[in-house]
């Protein structure tokens, strides 16, 4: 059976980054994809929005919707301090392996605790059986009809406390409209808009962050 896309991107990453490098793995991941297959990575310009909100919160617990291959994973896990922790969300099991594999390569498996199932089913298990508290940054870049019912859903298992940052991908492209409109019509989430690029195109796309206020 031939390989899928996912299989030739962790492929290449082995094959051309650094073990226990993460950024190599980062370069080698934008690298094929620019120049061989795009995949729906959050991708170098939107990483770096990404890099900044993560330094901003410094969060201890992280959770990310929507593993994919890890690219983002990655790229939360290389900036979180000591002891902080992400948490990450994928219910397409090829996904999960390769996701594993590309965190183990790049050296982050110790911060990083792959969730394999979806975010819905997921996300009211985060504090009896993986000891959660609250979330101090949460990043939505899985299916964008999700963003607004897990949104929602994360209020209602008290995952969030006064000051947790939600930072949601494409929100121009594919577009996120439900979770727009409820999240800046919400009178408990103070949001800005980071114009950017879709990843590897030149076409605009935007990431959304939106404070809880509690
Ligand atoms: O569609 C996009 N992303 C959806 C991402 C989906 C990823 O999250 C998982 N997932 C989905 N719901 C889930 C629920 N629970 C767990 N995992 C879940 C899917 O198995 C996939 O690994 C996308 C599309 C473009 N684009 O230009 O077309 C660009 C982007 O940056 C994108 O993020
Ligand atoms: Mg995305």
């Amino acid at each position: 059976m031939n390989q899928s896309k996912e299989q030739r991107i962790l492929n290449f990453v082995l094959q051309n980054a650094v073990r226990g490098d993460p950024c190599s793995v980062l370069d080698a991941i934008d690298k094929y994809c620019s120049q061989k297959e795009w995949a729906m990575n959050v991708g170098s310009e939107k990483g770096v929005i990404l890099d900044k909100t993560v330094e901003e919160v410094s969060p201890s617990v992280a959770l990310e919707l929507g593993t994919y291959c890890g690219y983002s994973g990655v790229r939360i896990a290389r900036r979180l301090k000591e002891g902080a922790r992400l948490l990450t969300v994928e219910f397409n099991p090829e996904f999960a392996a390769i996701a594993k594999q590309m965190f183990e390569f790049a050296g982050v498996q110790d911060k990083v605790r792959l969730l394999e199932g979806p975010s819905q089913e997921v996300i009211p298990q985060l504090k009896k059986k993986y000891e959660v508290d609250t979330l101090d940054f949460v990043f939505l870049d899985h299916w964008k009809d999700r963003y607004a019912p897990d949104t929602i859903l994360l209020q209602e298992c008290n995952l969030l406390r006064k000051g947790s940052v939600l930072l949601a991908d494409n929100v121009i492209i594919p577009g996120a409209p439900e979770f727009l409109n409820y999240i800046r019509n919400n009178s408990h989430f103070q949001c800005t808009n980071y114009p950017s690029h879709l990843e590897y195109m030149k076409a605009g796309d935007a990431m959304e962050k939106a404070v809880f206020l509690g």
